[in-house]
């Protein structure tokens, strides 16, 4: 039986790899934490064998805390992908937020708290409807709805999922309040092991490249790589290498197997301009439609 590391019960990213996992026959071991630094590190220490990391959703983009940690502070290869929607509501007492006329009144509520990132999806909504609320970060959002449902009478709501407002009990104010509709996430398991338990077609490879300094037009020339080659690239992002100010190195994903014909020689071609070139991994990749 496989062990995974994931944020507590009710968030995202525990639905998501439920659905990944959904499959028949497998059993799993849930192992939840309340931080993504620990989800990382329970697979480092080997008490799992696997950790679900979302990397990147429509809204926001890349989740940067992540991909650091991925880059910098782990070195664990991927092993799948997948895609899941992320669809946030309010959740909260219904009694706490009751106005005059048996509506809901939101200037009753003072204060929100969840996940950054489902903050920053929900941004116009919280400032059209809560503009007055104090806004609270926490390490995922259903930890933001299990502490409005331990302190009953603050006037408290969260931004979580259906599920978490289930498991705790409390009412869902408003529902489906990301700013775009069509919000979804990516997801990364990364782990020692290959991921065997669903196959697909589609494949993905991730690297990092670091161009040498003093070369003018590198990243002209590693593009070109891929491109004489018709190699698909679906992302490339750069970021700060942490070591000196202005050094960026470049996420690629490339939307084949690694031991696809083309590949590695690309991958030296790359080296041979004097870049250096990591493997983040070489995986699966599972659309939302084909978890269904
Ligand atoms: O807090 C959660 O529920 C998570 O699973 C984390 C996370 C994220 O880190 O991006 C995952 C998906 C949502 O879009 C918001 C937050």
């Amino acid at each position: 039986m496989k062990t995974i590391a994931v944020l507590p019960a009710g968030s995202v990213s525990d639905e998501a790899v439920k659905r990944l996992f959904a499959i028949e026959g497998e059993e799993m071991n849930w192992k939840h934490h309340r931080l993504i630094a620990d989800v990382f590190m329970s697979t480092v220490n080997g008490i799992s064998d696997y950790s679900v990391v979302p990397i990147e959703n429509t809204i926001e983009g890349s989740v940067n805390l992540h991909v650091d940690w991925l880059v910098h502070e782990v070195d664990m290869p991927i092993q799948a992908e997948w895609v899941y929607p992320s669809i946030q509501n309010l959740i909260g007492r219904a009694s706490e937020a009751a106005g005059e006329d048996g509506g809901l009144d939101f200037s009753k509520i003072k204060k929100v708290i969840s996940h950054p990132v489902a903050i920053a999806q929900c941004l116009q909504f919280l400032r059209n409807e809560l503009p007055h609320a104090e806004i609270e970060t926490v390490g995922s959002t259903s930890e933001g709805v299990k502490i409005v449902k331990e302190n009953p009478g603050q006037g408290w709501a969260a931004i979580g999922t259906m599920t978490a407002a289930a498991n705790n009990e409390l009412d869902v104010l408003s529902q489906g309040i990301t700013d775009h509709d069509n919000n979804f996430t990516r997801f990364l398991l990364v782990g020692p092991e290959p991921f065997t338990a669903r196959q697909s077609e589609a494949q993905k490879t991730s690297v990092l490249i670091t161009l040498p300094e003093d070369f003018p037009g590198a990243l002209h020339q590693v593009l070109a790589a891929f491109a004489w080659r018709k190699i698909n690239l679906s992302k490339i992002e750069s970021r700060p290498t942490k070591k000196k100010l202005g050094n960026y190195y470049f996420y690629i994903d490339i939307e084949m197997a690694l031991d696809t014909v083309l590949l590695p020689s690309a991958l030296e071609e790359i080296e041979a301009l004097g870049c250096q070139v990591r493997i983040l991994g070489t995986y699966p990749s599972f659309t939302y439609e084909q978890l269904k």
